[in-house]
């Protein structure tokens, strides 16, 4: 299990991060503390670069510039050791692939192999660490999909998809869990019993931080709120960050953004001066 750390601390620290695609800059001085044992909502308009934020902390993405660092070291060391998880928004899985829901979880799982014994790492997979596959039973009963742990993955209704997912995500036992999207496309009761899984989870102390469109779920769950759209918009607690006026101004900026992204000249009312 993983030791929770003292919540006063920043469980990732970003400063100064700029990224772009090609020559398209999508995040701009970005300066971010997501508190450790807290859970945080990101929450931006499409295309407001949250995804891209994700894979820059995952690793996936390198920043033209900044640092990002975790529990005040850099984060790459965080995630060699596994202490990082990801659920990303949309999975490279290839759901038709004859894999069982169990095989998938234990995927959570293979950075810790790294560090067993060679030996065990050669055997079948019956015959790994017993702690890997208390770990996958442990994270199947939280997200009740432990009596489909036979079926193959493609058997699976999307909100099912998406609890396994995040049983892999808490198969890694890492004391930060990246969600992107954790809520989008399931039905009211999946939505309940993931936000109360990552109520738990933010409970025994990991750092949770997810990106989402679901306002009311963020209004009652999380502890943070951080605004983004290519820069920080606001950072805060749920009722400052979420009331109708911020999220209107969070509107307004993405207009804004796509005006001046495509460069459209304001409509002068009187350009010739004429009349
Ligand atoms: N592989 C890519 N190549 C070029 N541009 C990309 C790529 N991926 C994303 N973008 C662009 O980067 C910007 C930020 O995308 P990103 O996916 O991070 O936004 P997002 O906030 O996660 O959006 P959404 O809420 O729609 O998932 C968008 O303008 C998007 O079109």
């Amino acid at each position: 299990m993983t030791t929770s750390l003292p919540s006063t601390m920043a469980a990732i620290e970003v400063a100064g991060l700029y990224v772009a695609y090609q020559r398209q800059t999508v995040l701009e001085d970005i300066h971010l503390t997501f508190p450790a044992g807290k859970w945080t909502a990101i929450v931006g308009p499409n295309g407001a670069g949250k995804s891209t934020l994700f894979h820059v902390l995952t690793g996936s993405m390198k920043p033209l510039q900044g640092s990002v660092k975790a529990f005040d070291e850099p984060i790459a060391k965080h995630r060699r050791a596994g202490r990082i998880a990801y659920m990303a928004q949309r999975e490279a899985i290839e759901w038709d692939f004859p894999v069982s829901v169990w095989d998938t979880v234990m995927g959570g799982r293979y950075g810790h192999m790294r560090s067993d014994a060679l030996w065990r790492r050669l055997l079948p997979a019956r015959w790994h660490h017993a702690r890997h596959s208390e770990a996958v039973h442990e994270a199947l009963v939280a997200v009740n999909m432990l009596d489909l742990a036979d079926r193959p993955i493609g058997a699976l209704s999307g909100g099912q998809k998406k609890r396994v997912l995040l049983a892999r995500a808490l198969a890694q036992q890492a004391s930060i869990l990246l969600l992107d999207e954790p809520l989008a496309g399931v039905d009211p009761p999946s939505e309940k019993l993931i936000l109360s899984v990552l109520r738990r989870e933010r409970e025994a102390g990991k750092t949770v931080i997810m990106v989402t469109h679901d306002m009311p779920g963020a209004r009652r769950y999380v502890d943070h709120v951080v605004l983004i759209n290519r820069f920080v918009r606001g950072t805060g607690t749920p009722e400052e960050m979420l009331s109708e006026a911020k999220l209107a101004e969070l509107a307004v900026s993405s207009i804004e953004q796509t005006v001046n992204d495509r460069q459209i000249m304001p409509v002068a009312s009187n350009s010739s001066g004429q009349g």
